[in-house]
């Protein structure tokens, strides 16, 4: 094998090498003088290219390239892994398990519109591509399944479990979900029927008061207490023994909850927070006792759901403790929607000045937002997606300027989990001009949301196998413990302290995709194709 370049810091990176231990399930191999393969990681060495702007004083910005040197190393090894969520005998919760169980055993079922097999759709990982680059020989783009960037989890070997304040098993709470076709639910009863959630702790006052009569699988206690937390770390211990798992990743996907009040020396700081807990404060969340102990546990936490579960008192617990959070609330239909169609107008020069968002639904998230605290939660977080996008426009809008906006969700239990969505987009163009597009979205919630659940367990059990490191320094290390690459599954992303939050749909997306292929050693996917102007 040819000699390899030793760097400064000692990595050793091959110089025109052939890989050799690039596994054979990989899909394909980096062959760079910048990727190393060995059988337990990839390491790659990766310039990492920006611009760097000053205004000088005579108001002009002066704009120059920058150039970081990062190391990346990559864990090899796929861990088994568990996925146990929060609200697990609900709509999002049966849904999502039935879906791994039926693609695991790869099941077909009837329908009226015929036989139907299982699938990943939704799911950007496992239902996307990405492309790899350009054929050598035929100039045309190479794709490959998303999935196959890096060596990820696959979802039907995740093992499910989770807690729920409802004892009902997840066949009949599937039932109870009313979300899927009986011939799949038949197929999949005897083993969800086996499926009970772990009881859970319960704050009536954080959900709606609409909530009580599914509340049979509690732990005692109706205020947060360390042995709330104890408990939940203990159960999370036991479910990866139980289970000889490597991993755990916990998500919320229990109900809305309502905001609770930022208060100092209550869950400002790290500190404050357990305090709080210890001393049964009661503006702790259940959505904050779950993420206390998981941070304490250093396993993972994402929120699901609008509320401010990170409060800052958890951020600062989660940053101290290097242990991952994410979050909030699943971006599945009409604002993943949203957060698309306001990039497309607002990047095509068009004036947008009204978002009209309406929508009905009848599953039990609906009941539980008919709650006006409750809603409250999701109107914040279904209002904000635009905001990165018109702050970045000041061609259209003046500072401070923005769109009138409205969202209203209403509870009608007849239409269960096939939420309608109505919007009214109303922009200014060209002298004088308007344009006005109404959409009718159907979305059946629960398999938009499913799907999203999975990509949030996948992508933050890579970010656990990925360490990062300045070229010249020694020490690797973690991500910041706030996982903002998350934010393409989220409709109010969580970003690390101070930093910016992007909703742009497209932005998201660029930002996973790039990343992880720079833990390959690969450049960012360019659409510039100089190969197909320049000859
Ligand atoms: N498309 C979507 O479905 C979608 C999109 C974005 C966000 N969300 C959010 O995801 C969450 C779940 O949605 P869903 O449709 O599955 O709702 P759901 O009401 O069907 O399920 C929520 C489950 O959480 C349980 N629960 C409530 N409080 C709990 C607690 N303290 N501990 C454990 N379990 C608890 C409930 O018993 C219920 O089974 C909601 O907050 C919703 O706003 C859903
Ligand atoms: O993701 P999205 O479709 O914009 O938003 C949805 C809302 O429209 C719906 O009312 C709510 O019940 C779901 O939890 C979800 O938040």
């Amino acid at each position: 094998m040819a000699p390899h370049a030793e760097l400064d810091n000692g990595t050793a990176y091959g110089v025109g090498h052939t890989p050799v231990s690039a596994s054979k399930e990989d899909v394909f191999v980096v062959d760079s003088p910048n990727v190393t393969y060995t059988d337990s990681e990839i390491r790659s060495k990766y310039t990492y290219r920006t611009t760097s702007v000053v205004r000088g004083a005579d108001g002009k910005y002066v704009a120059t390239p920058k150039e970081t040197l990062y190391d990346f190393k990559v864990d090899r090894k796929v861990p088994k892994t568990g996925m146990m969520l929060v609200g697990w005998g609900g709509n999002n919760g049966t849904t999502v398990t039935a879906g791994i169980i039926a693609n695991r055993r790869g099941l077909v079922w009837e329908t009226r519109e015929g036989p139907r097999a299982a699938n990943y759709y939704g799911s950007v990982l496992m239902g996307s591509t990405m492309k790899l680059g350009t054929d050598a020989n035929t100039m045309q783009d190479v794709n490959i399944p998303f999935h196959d960037v890096l060596p990820l989890v696959h979802p039907n070997d995740l093992v499910i479990g989770g807690w729920d304040i409802s004892r009902m098993n997840l066949a009949a709470a599937m039932d109870r979900a009313a979300v899927l076709e009986p011939t799949l639910k038949a197929q999949v009863k005897k083993e969800m029927s086996q499926m009970v959630p772990l009881p859970s702790i319960y704050y009536p006052d954080f959900i709606a008061a609409n909530q009580e009569d599914r509340a049979d699988n509690l732990i005692p206690g109706n205020k947060a207490c360390t042995a709330h937390v104890e408990k939940i770390r203990q159960d999370i211990r036991d479910f990866k023994a139980q289970n000889s798992l490597d991993k755990v990743i916990v998500q919320w996907t229990a109900n809305t909850e309502r905001y609770a009040d930022i208060l100092p020396g209550v869950n400002d700081t790290a500190e404050n927070l357990l305090k709080a807990i210890e001393n049964g404060h009661e503006e702790v969340s259940p959505s904050t006792v779950f993420a206390v102990a998981c941070i304490l546990e250093k396993v993972p936490f994402i929120n699901g759901s609008p509320q401010n579960t990170f409060v800052p008192g958890a951020i600062d617990l989660a940053s101290k403790h290097n242990a991952f959070i994410g979050g909030d609330d699943f971006k599945s239909g009409q604002t993943k929607m949203k957060s698309a169609l306001v990039d497309f107008l607002i990047n095509a020069g068009i004036k947008l000045t009204s978002i009209a968002s309406y929508n009905h639904l009848g599953n039990n998230d609906g009941k539980n937002l008919s709650s006006q605290k409750q809603f409250r939660s999701k109107e914040i977080s279904k209002s904000n997606v635009v905001d990165d996008m018109v702050e970045a426009n000041t061609v259209l809008y003046e500072k401070g300027e923005h769109p009138d906006h409205t969202v209203v969700i209403k509870y009608m239990p007849a239409v269960g989990d096939n939420k309608r969505a109505l919007d009214e987009y109303y922009a200014e163009i060209f002298l004088g001009g308007h344009q006005t597009i109404s959409i009718f979205n159907v979305c059946e919630d629960s398999l938009l949301a499913s799907p999203l659940i999975i990509d949030l367990v996948l992508v933050t059990e890579i970010m656990t196998r990925i360490q990062w490191r300045a070229h010249t320094d020694d020490e690797f290390k973690g991500f910041h413990s706030v996982l903002s690459i998350l934010s393409y599954m989220l409709k109010a992303p969580l970003t690390p302290p101070g930093t910016p939050v992007i909703n742009a749909l497209a932005k998201q997306r660029a930002a996973l995709t790039n990343i992880l292929r720079a833990c390959v050693g690969l450049e960012p996917e360019s659409d510039m194709t100089l190969e197909h102007k320049l000859f």
